[in-house]
């Protein structure tokens, strides 16, 4: 076969795979597969690097650190959300809605995953860029870092013109340990928590460095699209499936605000039993048209909370004090 083709070939199927094992976390083929196909692709792409495409598998991890971040101004804000702590405040919540577009309100519940808040921008169907929260205007620039998570598609299963995606930037709880074990051996400060891990690695200058930290990310909005229009964000949760993202696991469409309680105590009883870190669950409306009606304040929704739970106990990282 050309070479040209068999690039194209190699190309698409270790991206198909690399799919089924971060984002489905169904792989149909070994590792040792997988590698032997990832390193006929590499060395093709020696003898032709006129072929390589910025959606190769072998363009995730970066070889030249950065200087240092470009700032970045979001297109569109990047909202925080306001807290609740109480199933009196959850209720309050839901009479404000209610007030504003009437009783059959539809509501959808997220885990609220303990990481940080990055966007990704997709043209033509590519990721082109991707960046930090930052105050919700101005972020940085950290692209060469989120293409190394493995669960980030480089090339989404639809060409739209333009899109804006949503996420958090995430380590499990098994990462986080490995990682903290690894500073402890090469004499690094320790990481308090998952939180500081995911985003001291995400502010890694040395994209090779952050590609062994096995970040990970769930989407759960879409900030800006051109070329497809939702009604809700349970469609919207769907289709961003559909393109390929990892999106908020196990979201639930919830008819009213007791269903909303009892699934907010439901994530909140299997919290210990999941694999990474959550600090709440945020309730969203789930019709796109209300929550126009609804608007927003300065910086946060009027059609989402985020409930907290109380902190967990947690054994403290004890800090070694080197004693001479
Ligand atoms: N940490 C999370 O899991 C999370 C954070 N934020 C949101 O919603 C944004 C989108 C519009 C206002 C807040 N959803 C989430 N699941």
């Amino acid at each position: 076969m050309e070479i040209d083709k068999r690039i194209l070939e190699l190309r698409e199927v270790l991206n198909y795979h690399s799919h089924k094992y971060y984002v489905e976390d169904a792989p149909e083929i070994s590792d040792f597969e997988y590698d032997a196909l990832y390193r006929e692709l590499e060395k093709l792409e020696e003898e032709r690097p006129d072929l390589i495409t910025p959606d190769s598998p072998t363009q995730r991890v970066g070889d030249k650190p950065l200087e240092g971040f470009k700032k970045v101004l979001h297109a569109v804000q990047m909202q925080s959300l306001s807290d609740v702590f109480s199933r009196e405040e959850l209720l309050a919540f839901d009479r404000r809605v209610r007030e504003a577009i009437g009783d059959n309100t539809e509501y959808v519940v997220e885990k609220k995953i303990d990481g940080l808040s990055v966007s990704l921008i997709y043209e033509n169907g590519v990721f082109t860029r991707g960046a930090t929260r930052g105050d919700g205007l101005v972020g940085e620039d950290v692209t060469q870092n989120l293409k190394t998570i493995k669960s980030i598609p480089l090339k989404l299963k639809k060409q739209l013109p333009l899109l804006e995606v949503r996420g958090e930037v995430f380590i499990s709880k098994k990462d986080f340990i490995r990682i903290n074990e690894e500073q402890e051996s090469a004499g690094q400060q320790l990481f308090a928590n998952p939180r500081n891990a995911a985003a001291g690695s995400l502010r890694q200058l040395d994209p090779k460095v952050a590609n062994l930290r096995k970040l990970d990310i769930f989407i759960f909005n879409i900030q800006r699209i051109e070329g497809e229009s939702l009604e809700t964000h349970s469609d919207t949760l769907d289709f961003l499936k559909e393109l390929g993202f990892k999106v908020s696991p196990g979201y639930k469409v919830c008819q009213d605000i007791n269903a909303v309680w009892d699934e907010i105590n439901r994530i909140g009883d299997e919290r210990g039993d999941i694999g990474f870190e959550i600090d709440g669950a945020v309730v969203k409306v789930n019709s796109l048209s209300h929550r126009e009606v609804l608007g927003s304040t300065i910086k946060t929704p009027r059609w989402a909370v985020a409930y907290k739970y109380p902190a967990e106990v947690k054994e403290t990282v004890v800090t070694k004090i080197w004693v001479n």
